[in-house]
């Protein structure tokens, strides 16, 4: 989907890593104009690379770079998130822009609070795959997000890959344990199967280029068939055969509990982001 935003009002962002990379490289990759975006990322060596790589206006402090735009994208990390809000409160009290949070935890309330209240608040979770157009993100909007304000942070995100929104803010910890941090269970697998591989005699690069195809083919096959992740393993596992014995083999080692483990360790992490960062 074409992004819309740059056309109606100035974005930027608070922080310049690795996922504003991302995001501003899908919004650009969707025809949002560079003169739209600004980013203010106190690292001089990350301000260059985005002004370089995309044409976007760089500032060294948030202060300096919120005037005149309408949407306002927090990607600091959790920890500072508190204290870069409350520096932006006076301007927020008279921009009133759209606060979009990327923050893993941070909830809307907190956000809203240290901005100085009244202030509508998309919360979203983004991930990597936004850099590929091909990212998924959760959002919540709190009750001072109109019509307009939704509509504006979808089609942000949207330039990222697909979007959900998400009416419990409650569940947006789970979102963050299943998509958000989701890519680096993938790549977690590929690491290992790479390396199981080579203990099997392949070369590295046989090694690689077998386990890098077998994941992306299996990704398209589950999001261009229609057919279950289930149905999908049960006709690659022949009665008696090699998948069978590869499948048992996870199922007995706890492969399910384990996933869902790491999954409800992550959401309880998102938790503890919030209220350890209050
Ligand atoms: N990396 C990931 O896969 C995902 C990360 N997130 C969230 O995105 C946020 C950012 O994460 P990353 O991009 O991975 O971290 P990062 O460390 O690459 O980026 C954060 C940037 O904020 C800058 N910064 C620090 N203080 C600042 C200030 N006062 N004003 C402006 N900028 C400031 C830092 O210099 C840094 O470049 C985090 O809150 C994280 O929870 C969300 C989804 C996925
Ligand atoms: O690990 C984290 O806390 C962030 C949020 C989701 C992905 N990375």
């Amino acid at each position: 989907m074409m992004s819309n935003v740059g056309a109606q009002q100035a974005i930027v962002f608070i922080g310049g890593g690795n996922m504003a990379r991302s995001l501003i490289g899908g919004l650009i990759a969707a025809g949002t104009p560079a003169s739209a975006i600004r980013v203010a990322e106190p690292v001089a060596e990350l301000r260059d690379t985005l002004a370089r790589d995309f044409g976007v206006s760089v500032f060294g402090d948030a202060i300096a770079a919120v005037p005149d735009t309408g949407i306002w994208v927090f990607a600091v990390k959790p920890q500072v998130m508190r204290t870069v809000c409350e520096s932006l409160a006076g301007h927020a009290r008279a921009i009133r822009p759209l606060a979009v949070s990327i923050a893993a935890g941070i909830t809307a309330e907190q956000l809203e609070r240290w901005l100085g209240g009244g202030v509508g608040v998309v919360r979203c979770m983004p991930n990597t795959p936004a850099l590929l157009g091909a990212g998924v993100t959760g959002l919540f909007a709190n009750a001072q997000v109109d019509a307009d304000g939704r509509a504006a942070a979808e089609s942000l995100l949207s330039s990222a890959g697909k979007t959900v929104w998400i009416e419990d803010e409650a569940k947006m910890d789970a979102v963050t344990a299943v998509s958000g941090s989701g890519p680096a269970y993938v790549f977690l697998l590929a690491e290992a199967m790479e390396a199981a591989a080579r203990t099997q005699g392949l070369p590295d690069d046989a090694a690689r280029a077998l386990v890098l195809q077998t994941v992306l083919g299996a990704a398209r096959m589950l999001t261009e068939s229609d057919e279950p992740p289930a149905e999908l393993r049960r006709r690659v596992t022949s009665p008696g055969g090699t998948t069978q014995a590869a499948v048992e083999t996870f199922e007995a080692g706890g492969f399910r509990e384990l996933v869902a483990q790491a999954i409800a360790n992550a959401t309880e992490r998102g938790r503890q982001l919030s209220a350890a960062n209050d």
